[in-house]
């Protein structure tokens, strides 16, 4: 097992940040933390990177004891801090060379492992990292968090507030270094980076709803669920939400996300029920539950 986590809780206060959290993360995994801001994903990252003690439960990494062995799995361990990671007057190649410092190494004795990412930033190794765009900066602090050659990554909501390209780049670094035999741990607060991950915990208020792929959380949606579109879409939410038979409503994308109450639903009866509230051009059609919709659906029990 690379990451063990069992039982772990933590409260700051009277805040709940963890509630008896346990997960396990095989060797060479790539395994997603999904969850809203506040959900703890930070709070076990810390723990697990042995910055902050649990309240309760145990926790080991790569077969390090994070409280034991916490010297041990820092030297085993990446980490990608949501912010911060970087040392915004120290140009690029600096930031880099700091990291390898620290850890004993030298850019070039692992060069091999960052050179993809590396390259990509490498005109700008003179400039200061606090002058990077967000796509940039990400690539740096991940090939600072990789200079030592960790056995284990930890990144926490590395693409917040990245352009859609750049996520997209990033994922696929991820699975190269994936392929490379490196465990990571990601958490995300986008649900469509969740598909793209081996296994996922859906996390809400410190507490896991769900651990499974991200196919099978998917099938687990327990009822049929309708696109639902018309004229205006601010009046169909509201008509939506005051129809009895409901179930759940969500916006999603172009369409409205619509379950029913009842078993035998037959969508002509909502389409007359909509027609006779002033609805127009009204659109229903079956479609795939997605793990937001999973997601929503867990957080609402
Ligand atoms: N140092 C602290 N003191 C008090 N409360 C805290 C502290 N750190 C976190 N919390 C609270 O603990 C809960 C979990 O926070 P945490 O940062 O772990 O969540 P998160 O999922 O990483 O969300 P975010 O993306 O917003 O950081 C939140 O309610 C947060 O307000």
């Amino acid at each position: 097992m690379s990451i063990r986590i069992d039982h772990i809780s933590k409260s700051y206060g009277k805040v709940n940040a963890l509630d008896d959290i346990s997960i396990q993360v095989d060797p060479g995994e790539l395994f997603g933390l999904i969850g809203p801001d506040g959900a703890g994903k930070t709070t076990l990252f810390r723990i697990l990177t042995t910055l902050l003690l649990p309240d309760h439960g145990s926790a080991s990494v790569a077969g390090y004891d994070i409280i034991a062995d916490f010297k041990a799995i820092r030297k085993q361990v990446g980490y990608m801090p949501g912010r911060f990671s970087l040392y915004q007057d120290l140009t690029v190649e600096e930031n880099l060379r700091f990291f390898a410092t620290i850890f004993g190494t030298t850019i070039a004795e692992n060069y091999d492992l960052i050179r993809d990412i590396y390259v990509q930033i490498e005109p700008f190794k003179n400039r200061r990292a606090g002058k990077l765009s967000g796509g940039m900066k990400q690539k740096l602090a991940l090939s600072c968090a990789l200079i030592h050659k960790p056995k284990v990554l930890f990144l926490d909501e590395p693409t917040t507030g990245v352009d859609p390209v750049s996520r997209k780049e990033f994922w696929e670094m991820l699975k190269r270094l994936q392929a490379k035999g490196i465990t990571i741990l990601v958490s995300t607060p986008y649900m469509d980076e969740a598909a793209l991950c081996d296994r996922i915990a859906l996390i809400q208020d410190g507490r896991i709803l769900e651990i499974d792929t991200p196919k099978a959380i998917v099938e687990h949606y327990p009822k049929p669920i309708f696109d639902v579109g018309a004229h205006n879409t601010y009046l169909l939410i509201e008509k939506l939400n005051a129809y009895v038979h409901k179930h759940s409503v969500f916006p999603f994308g172009e369409y409205i996300h619509y379950t029913d109450q009842r078993d035998g639903f037959d969508p002509l009866e909502l389409r007359a029920y909509l027609k006779n509230e002033g609805l127009q051009n009204i659109h229903i059609e079956r479609t795939k539950a997605t793990i937001e919709d999973t997601f929503m659906e867990l957080a609402k029990q």
